[in-house]
């Protein structure tokens, strides 16, 4: 039996592994070298351990996909503050006024230099509104009936879900080819981009100064540059390095950096926006302006604040699986930066009360920012470590105190009309983490990588303000945060529990090998602490709902045994709506004997398991819902 990796290999081997001695050659395949065919690396246990749950060819597929973005951007409605029809034409007009088709978000009045970048629609790229990505099944009719043919000739489709229709798919297309100048064995300028930023910029972002590793000779402001990524490679201890010195000058020779690895990884073609010294001299701003993208997705970070909010359907799901009702008492025990909590709101139509709890200080006053753009006034913030999230008993009454900024003296203090904070008294400053647990903090790296999904208009904003005025002290935005001590058990009707996990359903991903099986395991253990916690928080007749961005089996269908063999008073219960997969059953027997059961029949058809390289080309995630009965005393 072959495995994925093999058969990823194979696949790759007849544009990628062809002699190095040919490289630099004028005889070498420009639109070979000159593609985008990432092959995503696995650290090979965690590959065998896929390989088992998924079968070779479905786990191959699975690794491809998760290197592309989705073929659409997902658009939640604030139904609080517009109507979905509304939102489509104002999103209609916004598309339109600033030609943002596709990603082509280029065409402002610029001052560079001349090159043929600018967008028009005579452009070369094919602009067939109908086209979609190629998702990674490869089945483009797959896709246009999940939409139900929805989109028709137009850029934007309702979801056709019963209860969605307050989802929006914006159309995006990809992979393109693009043709980036090679000509009589006279390479293209060129800028590599480091890993973090090649994903970033697969989602529709700018190649920012940051994230330049290193560009060719002879750059100035205004050329036409062609951009690939330099992916970490095997280093002589046996782990993984990016192995290239920030501001490398290449020669377009193949004794460049990563010339040969870099080979079918470019993303698309920009214009600098400074010259090479300008690049690696300043320290933020937009390095490379990307006109012809590989994916071109529209950039919808900075519309509509308030009235929209970009989100996989998966979390949207998510939020519907919990049914909250009106008037009822939920937590949201890892909600930051706020997209399901607020999503949770809507759906409750403001009325009762959210508690929304995050261990970070800055992500709670995410939580914070979002909740007042969105004008929802149900949510309670709270800083608070999930696995301490059940009060003692010697702890009384006194639930909640006001933590602030580490240096709260010298910031502006934020805080929202429309977020109720929850103060009772004054507390000492709080420094971040303090309450996490130290062992599995050493382990666990999972809020970093979870961050990348989950992109409020308040990050942006952030991310915009720091590009602009530099990090500030501390990299703080200051702000009040209130600071609690935890909850009474059975005190709430329903608990989500979106848990930090290994995430490795989000997409485009373009490394994966950083995660070991003892990491995957130490994620898994994280997560079964953390449910605990919501099975004594929830009461008898409530729902608890776990999710995560992963497609690891040992952090979704695992913990479903766990919770269903350790609180025989939970039960599986059906969701609504139904649009992911069924989970795996089965089990996986690790090297040193540990079986890791997974689901048993008849249950694999209550859980979620969206699949990133189904038609319906999401990120990886997984939901199930329990019921909870009777506790035993
Ligand atoms: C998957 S993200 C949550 C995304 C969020 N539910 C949403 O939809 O916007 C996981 C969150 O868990 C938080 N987290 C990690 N460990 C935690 C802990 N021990 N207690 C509370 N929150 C934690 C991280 O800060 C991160 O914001």
């Amino acid at each position: 039996m072959k495995k994925a990796g093999d058969l990823l290999r194979a696949t790759r081997s007849s544009s990628f592994f062809f002699s190095d001695r040919k490289l630099g050659s004028v005889m070498e395949d420009a639109s070979q070298r000159y593609s985008y065919e990432p092959f995503l690396r696995w650290n090979p246990l965690v590959e065998q351990y896929f390989c088992k749950a998924y079968g070779p060819r479905n786990f191959a597929r699975i690794s491809k996909a998760l290197t592309r973005p989705s073929c659409y951007s997902c658009i939640r409605v604030n139904s609080l503050k517009s109507s979905t029809d509304a939102v489509i034409e104002k999103l209609l007009a916004i598309l339109k006024e600033k030609e943002v088709e596709y990603g082509n978000d280029f065409n402002e009045d610029s001052d560079m230099g001349t090159g043929n970048c600018s967008f028009s629609t005579e452009s070369k790229e094919p602009q067939n509104l109908d086209v979609c990505c190629t998702p990674a099944s490869g089945a483009v009719e797959d896709v246009t009936n999940m939409f139900n043919g929805s989109f028709g000739s137009g850029p934007i489709s309702k979801c056709q879900f019963p209860g969605l229709d307050y989802v929006l798919f914006v159309k995006g297309s990809g992979p393109h080819t693009i043709d980036y100048g090679f000509a009589d064995g006279k390479p293209p300028k060129e800028v590599i981009v480091s890993r973090k930023c090649a994903e970033a910029v697969l989602r529709g972002a700018q190649v920012y100064v940051p994230g330049v590793m290193a560009c060719s000779a002879h750059v100035e402001r205004g050329d036409l540059v062609a951009v690939s990524v330099a992916v970490e490679q095997p280093s002589v201890d046996g782990g993984w390095a990016k192995g290239i010195t920030r501001g490398t000058i290449m020669q377009g020779l193949s004794t460049d950096p990563y010339y040969s690895e870099r080979r079918g990884l470019y993303i698309g073609q920009g214009k600098t926006m400074l010259s090479r010294s300008g690049i690696f001299r300043v320290s933020e701003g937009v390095a490379v302006d990307m006109c012809n993208r590989v994916f071109k997705l529209p950039s919808l970070h900075d519309v509509l604040d308030g009235e929209i909010f970009l989100q996989n359907l998966p979390s949207i799901v998510a939020a519907h699986a919990l049914d909250p009702k009106k008037g009822e008492r939920i937590l949201d025990m890892c909600a930051a930066p706020g997209g399901k909590t607020t999503a949770i709101a809507i759906l409750m139509r403001d009325e009762g009360e959210i508690i929304a709890a995050d261990r970070s200080h800055n992500k709670v006053l995410d939580i914070q920012k979002l909740a007042a753009e969105m004008g929802l006034s149900c949510i309670r913030t709270y800083k608070l470590d999930a696995l301490k999230a059940v009060r003692r008993r010697s702890e009384g009454d006194d639930t909640t105190n006001l933590a602030c900024s580490k240096d709260n003296y010298d910031v502006t203090v934020q805080s929202s009309d429309s977020v109720k904070l929850h103060v009772e008294k004054k507390a000492p400053i709080t420094l971040e983490g303090l309450n996490a647990d130290e062992t599995l903090k050493k382990n666990v790296s999972n809020e970093k990588a979870n961050e990348r999904t989950y992109i409020s208009k308040a990050d942006i904003r952030k991310n915009l303000r720091r590009m602009r005025n530099g990090p500030g002290r501390n990299q703080c935005t200051g702000g009040r945060v209130a600071n609690s001590k935890g909850f009474p058990p059975n005190s709430f009707d329903r608990v989500l529990l979106d848990a930090p996990c290994s995430a490795l359903g989000l997409r485009p991903r373009l490394f994966a090998a950083e995660e070991t099986i003892e990491s995957l395991r130490n994620h898994a253990k994280y997560q079964r602490r953390m449910f605990d916690q919501a099975v004594q928080l929830v009461r008898p007749g409530g729902v608890i709902v776990y999710s995560t961005c992963t497609i690891n089996p040992g952090e979704n269908e695992a913990l479903v045994r766990y919770a269903l063999d350790t609180y025989k008073f939970l039960s599986l219960a059906t969701q609504h709506p139904r649009i992911g997969g069924p989970g795996l059953l089965g089990h996986f027997e690790y090297p040193d004997g540990y079986v890791e059961e997974w689901l048993r029949p008849g249950e694999e058809e209550l859980v979620q398991r969206f699949d990133p390289s189904s038609p319906l080309d999401t990120i990886g995630f997984f939901i199930a819902k329990f019921s909870v009965g009777l506790k035993e005393t």
